[in-house]
């Protein structure tokens, strides 16, 4: 597996190694020992997966509130996916800096995102599934989010939306947010 810090400091793209034979493949996708010798969190205590039916369909930007902030995993392994990480910790030279990575089964590319961050993605074809490992309990009261188009953060998606949830499309402006208390 190759770790490669971001210049977002704590997010990682984490990429395969496969050993090839006549037979195929095979490839580590996790491994507890590489991921603490990089400084990242090894556990996981959710492994959900969403699917999507349609191509251009965006879910987020989602993160959980602090007691309850959550480390991601993400990789998807059906489809392709346009993974979106925003940096939101107040204190970081980087605060609402984002990034974008392009996701298959076939480049099997995982993103590793710290707490601090609000994570969306935006399907590239029909009929996609994504994976995430999460480091904590999903917590509904603390399950808030950031809007997708907010000009604070110029997201460029690389489609326009096709289906999104009611509550992606109304979520707060970061300015509104912030000036309201809220970090
Ligand atoms: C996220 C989540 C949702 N649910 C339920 C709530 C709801 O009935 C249904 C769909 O939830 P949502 O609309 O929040 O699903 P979705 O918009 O796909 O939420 C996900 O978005 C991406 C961007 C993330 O980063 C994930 O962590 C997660 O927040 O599933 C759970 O039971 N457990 C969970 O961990």
């Amino acid at each position: 597996m190759q770790f490669t810090e971001t210049e977002l400091q704590g997010v990682w793209l984490i990429e395969p190694t496969s050993m090839v034979d006549d037979r195929g493949s095979f490839t580590r996708l996790f491994c507890e020992k590489e991921m603490a010798d990089c400084g990242l969190a090894t556990r996981f205590v959710q492994h959900s997966r969403a699917h999507s039916v349609k191509k251009g369909t965006l879910r987020g930007l989602h993160y959980q509130e602090e007691p309850y902030a959550e480390i991601k995993l993400v990789s998807c392994v059906r489809g392709a996916i346009f993974d979106v990480v925003v940096d939101l910790r107040p204190n970081s030279p980087t605060r609402y800096n984002w990034l974008g990575f392009e996701l298959t089964p076939e480049n099997m590319k995982q993103v590793y995102i710290p707490a601090g961050f609000a994570h969306g993605l935006q399907t590239l074809t029909d009929d996609t599934e994504v994976s995430y490992l999460i480091s904590q309990f999903y917590t509904p009261n603390a399950s808030t989010g950031v809007l997708y188009n907010d000009p604070a953060f110029s997201i460029s998606w690389p489609l326009m939306p096709t289906a999104m949830s009611d509550r992606d499309k109304r979520w707060p402006l970061i300015r509104r947010r912030t000036a309201a208390g809220a970090s």
